[in-house]
């Protein structure tokens, strides 16, 4: 590495770490530690003088919001309620499709006269003359849960800031309500809890995030735009198909496929078989609808990669940047 290159950070524990380990790869750029797995530096594969920081993803957020970082893996959750300001200081280059967890309100299963968020703000405004206290929040989420509850109208609430099993607050006496981070809805279960039915602050996953505030040398431009190009490709292929099939009449064809959502990335008048991309869930019904005009055979493969002379991801950033800058 040298002075001016790009440095990104790539989860190294926790709920991000296997997935975005894979997404990496899937995206044809290798990780490479060379220091082996206690070493904290690392580079990529395929694109000179990147150096990656392994980091856990409430770190990666700071350092983004710090601007000592370039890029970063991390949950939509932790930048929304790590980072002050963070929509004038971080950029989100691409949602990645994994780590999906929402961020909610949750009280326990026996309030049966809360459903909504209206309910609790009622509970909230007469909580303190029943109970000789206001109606206690647990949560590490302290700034989202502060600007969800301002804008629901409830400020008669207490937080009471929670560093880990928030879940178990309520049964401690330590709190009444929660606000923590669910994906299977497991946890909450266990603890006799329940999601308030408008209750949902956030729903989260990770993200590749941008700094907005680091050294973007134009070395370091050059190198985001290498990685986002091939992120980009990975991106616009994810949960696509490619469909080809011979049929007598490809306009028709195209047309038809077109109603069913496929696109035709190389038009329908090229020799040979018609070529089509659609989400790969839809692969049997437009393989019915090909078979109907007149197809003998129709191969249907996912795709890994569509690389399109623009680069949105790049140029998006890019313009982010120079406004940040000027
Ligand atoms: N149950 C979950 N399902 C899916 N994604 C989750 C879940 N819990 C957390 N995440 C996502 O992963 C991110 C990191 O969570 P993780 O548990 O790895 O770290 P953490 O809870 O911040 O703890 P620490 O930093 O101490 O390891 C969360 O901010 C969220 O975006
Ligand atoms: O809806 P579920 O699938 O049950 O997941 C929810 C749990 O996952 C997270 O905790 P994690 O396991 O990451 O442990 P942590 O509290 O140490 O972060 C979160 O804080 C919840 O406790
Ligand atoms: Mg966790």
């Amino acid at each position: 590495m040298s002075e001016g290159d790009l440095v990104i950070g790539v989860p190294s524990k926790g709920r991000l770490q296997e997935n975005a380990a894979e997404f990496f790869k899937r995206s044809g750029l290798s990780i490479l530690q060379p220091g082996g797995a206690r070493n904290y530096r690392g580079r990529l594969g395929g694109i000179e003088g990147v150096e990656v920081a392994f980091l856990s993803a409430s770190e990666i957020t700071k350092e983004l919001g710090a601007g000592n970082i370039h890029f970063g893996v991390t949950g939509l959750d932790l930048v929304q309620e790590t980072i002050p300001a963070w929509s004038d200081k971080v950029h989100l280059v691409t949602e990645l499709g994994f780590g999906h967890a929402d961020v909610v309100v949750a009280v326990p299963m026996a309030w049966i006269d809360v459903a909504t968020m209206a309910d609790l703000a009622d509970i909230a405004s007469e909580f303190r003359l029943r109970h000789g206290h206001h109606l206690r929040v647990a949560t590490k989420y302290i700034n989202l849960t502060r600007r969800f509850f301002a804008q629901q109208g409830i400020a008669a609430y207490r937080i009471v800031e929670s560093l880990g099993a928030t879940e178990g607050a309520p049964a401690a006496g330590n709190a009444e309500a929660i606000v923590d981070i669910t994906s299977t809805g497991s946890t909450l279960t266990a603890n006799n809890l329940k999601v308030v039915g408008d209750g949902v602050i956030l729903r989260s996953q990770a993200h590749l995030v941008a700094s907005l505030t680091a050294a973007w040398t134009v070395r370091a431009r050059a190198q985001a735009r290498a990685i986002l190009d091939r992120i980009a490709a990975e991106a616009a292929a994810r949960g696509l198909s490619e469909v080809r099939a011979a049929v007598p009449d490809p306009a028709a064809a195209a047309a038809i496929a077109a109603a069913l959502g496929a696109t035709t990335p190389f038009g329908a008048d090229q020799p040979g078989p018609l070529v089509l991309h659609l989400p790969t869930a839809r692969v049997p019904g437009l393989a019915a609808a090909l078979r109907e005009q007149g197809a003998s055979v129709v191969t249907a493969a996912r795709l890994d990669y569509v690389f399109a002379a623009a680069n949105p991801l790049a140029d998006g950033l890019v313009a982010r940047i120079e406004r940040a800058t000027a």
